[in-house]
């Protein structure tokens, strides 16, 4: 696969990439100065290294660094709650469509999906972690072996782990899905909820998957298909893919889709390896650790010096793929010929520019990881010794720093403190699991007795993942966010100005415009996907313009409120005024009650033939009083 896009960059904190038109911004008065303030800061803090690279396939010799420039703008300063976007992954229905028959091997009941299984709606609300589970075939050694099944699949997402003798007692674990052994990898694709994550990643979420499991479980199978697929590069559209070329080529689809907006994809690849951070799309021969650090202005750790890839093709993203899968570390033990030793990390960032409402570009900064998390070991039984040793108590270690750390989350009413801080892999997904981003565990599990405690180890840690809470948020820069919240306010202030004229009917009564009207100037139209390419000058003045015309339009509305209620005040006068003239009327009339001439009240005609009152006749009897009687009461 052609690597067609090859500029390699550092990426250098949180959301931050190099950019090489760094100007320094002018600060203007008041929340622009403000909102400046906090670029130039972040232009500073930015200063970094822009390093160009090879071709990664042709890259032998690894791409040495150089000085670069300043880079500024796209540190992730402010984050924006959204409103509802949807249902996590498949409807019900959908889902419900799929029939099984509770056989496991049953290529139909490959998969299940629990009905009051958790699902992510966003609207503002906290909702749980998507934890689906998948189990792997038995496989041949332990089919030589005779090895009993000991895994049940009753449906709605449950899973029954029966006891080895009839004395124990069977367990029931329910989660949001559960893969059958039968199951594909495009299953996985259509029901895991990863389809969601990826569209809720390109607008602006930062979205994980990650697989947890014993060794040889199926996590590297999940994720990236049967060892050495994908650095032998197959096609990418190989039925044995796993969920990242899936993912890769639903995120591409997803973008051909949306032609109105601007995206730009970067993607990076890490391995932590006996706790060090090794950067697989630059390892370098010493394979040089590289520095976690925790940046400020994100608030979130990142890994310092990290080769980050612009991926304009979707041949970018298979070739960074290929290219970390080959570098990762991979070991062989007696329960796994290609056991990873260590845990992966592919990131790939969205950044997408949307012409938002007319005149305006907005950008959010989303990201999808990739986390094969390495498997937990029995050393016993992977018979490790050595390096493997080593390299499987430091694993422990990781993925032990990673229970607590769910467990203290998933539990409501502990608030205490969260020891992400004890291992690197806790450091650097403390972003997804703190609740900020929409996350997806996939738990793989083996069907055989011989593995049975690792699986309802395993199990127990997903149902307890189940539990955490998240309450994702797009991320957008200062700038952005700031733009879009003036933009909102001076659409709300023009639909209240609107309202307001036609409230106090101005078209008619109120003749002429305001003085804040006269004065207002809109900003001018801009064609979106081009204000990354205005001058800092000319976005200052662009600001500046929606300020002011946003202070225009309070002060409009501020006038139309007077004439309003000046006109309200004028309804109440002669609403008084009418209130005081029937007063007046009742008291004439009562005058004429009274009045042995003038008789006020109804009265009725005799009807010279019967004699009887000529029904719903009502005769003013003045000057005629004489002549008739007075009607009956
Ligand atoms: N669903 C599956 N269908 C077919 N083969 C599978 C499946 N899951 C796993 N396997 C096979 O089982 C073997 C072990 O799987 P894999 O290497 O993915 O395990 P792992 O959990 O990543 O192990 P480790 O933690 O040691 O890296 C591989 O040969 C893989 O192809």
């Amino acid at each position: 696969m052609a690597l067609k896009n090859l500029q390699l960059f550092h990426m250098n904190r949180g959301m931050g990439y190099q950019n090489k038109q760094a100007t320094p911004m002018k600060a203007p008065p008041t929340a622009l100065s403000a909102l400046s303030r906090s670029i130039s800061k972040s232009a500073d803090t930015l200063a970094g290294t822009t390093i160009t690279g090879k071709e990664i396939k042709a890259r032998k010799a690894r791409s040495t660094e150089q000085p670069g420039t300043n880079g500024n703008l796209q540190k992730g300063g402010s984050s924006l709650a959204l409103p509802a976007l949807g249902k996590w992954g498949e409807d019900a229905e959908s889902l419900r469509s799929r029939s099984r028959t509770g056989s496991a091997s049953s290529r139909t009941g490959s998969l299940d999906r629990s009905n009051q299984g958790s699902s992510i709606t966003l609207n503002g609300e906290e909702d749980n972690i998507n934890v689906v589970v998948r189990v792997r075939p038995v496989n041949e050694k332990e089919r030589s072996l005779q090895e009993r099944d000991m895994l049940e699949f009753p449906g709605k997402g449950q899973i029954i782990v029966n006891g080895i003798s009839l004395a124990q007692k069977p367990k029931l674990f329910s989660y949001n899905v559960v893969f059958e052994p039968a199951a594909t990898q495009e299953d996985v694709l259509e029901y895991s909820g990863i389809k969601r994550l990826l569209e809720m990643a390109v607008e602006g979420f930062s979205c994980t998957a990650f697989c947890y499991g014993q060794t040889g479980s199926g996590k590297t199978h999940t994720l990236t298909g049967p060892p050495g697929l994908v650095e032998r590069g197959a096609s990418p559209y190989s039925p044995e893919h796993g969920l990242v070329v899936r993912s890769f080529v639903y995120l591409y689809q997803l973008i051909r889709d949306r032609p109105d907006c601007n995206y730009i994809l970067k993607a990076s690849f890490l391995e932590i390896y006996n706790e060090k951070v090794i950067d697989l799309l630059n390892p370098g021969s010493a394979r040089k650790p590289q520095q976690v650090r925790w940046s400020k202005e994100s608030r979130s750790f990142y890994v310092e010096n990290l080769f980050t890839v612009d991926c304009e093709e979707l041949d970018d993203l298979f070739a960074v793929l290929e290219e970390g899968m080959r570098n990762r570390a991979v070991g062989a033990h007696a329960m796994n010929a290609h056991s990873s030793r260590s845990h992966t990390l592919l990131s790939v960032r969205i950044r997408r520019d949307v012409g938002s409402d007319r005149d305006i570009t907005c950008s959010t900064h989303g990201k999808m990881n990739f986390v094969d998390l390495a498997g937990s070991e029995m050393t016993k039984r992977t018979k490790s010794s050595g390096k493997t040793l080593e390299e499987a108590n430091n694993i422990n270690r990781s993925l032990m720093v990673l229970g607590y750390c769910i467990a203290q989350l998933s539990d409501g009413k502990k608030k205490g403190h969260i020891p992400y801080r004890d291992s690197k892999l806790t450091k650097l997904l403390a972003d997804s699991l703190s609740g900020n981003g929409v996350t997806l565990m996939i738990a793989c599990i083996a069907p055989t007795k011989s593995n049975l405690n690792e699986t309802i180890n395993t199990l127990r840690y997903a149902s307890r993942a189940k539990k955490i809470k998240s309450k994702p948020i797009v991320k957008m820069d200062a700038r952005d966010a700031l733009i879009l919240s003036l933009k909102r306010e001076v659409e709300a202030l023009q639909i209240e100005n609107q309202h307001l004229r036609t409230a106090v009917q101005i078209h008619t009564d109120y003749n002429g415009d305001t003085d804040s009207q006269k004065s207002r100037s809109t900003p001018p139209p801009i064609e979106a996907n081009k204000l990354y390419q205005l001058p800092q000058k000319e976005l200052v003045e662009l600001v500046q313009l929606h300020m002011s015309e946003n202070s225009a339009l309070r002060q409009e509305n501020t006038e139309l409120f007077v004439v309003r209620d000046q006109l309200l005040r004028d309804h109440e006068l002669l609403s008084r005024e009418n209130e005081r003239l029937l007063k007046k009327l009742e008291d004439v009339n009562s005058v004429c009650t009274r009045s042995p001439l003038i008789p006020a009240r109804a009265a009725y005609s005799i009807s010279s033939s019967t004699g009887v009152p000529d029904i719903d006749i009502w005769t003013n009897h003045v000057g005629s009083a004489n002549s008739t009687l007075s009607g009956g009461s």
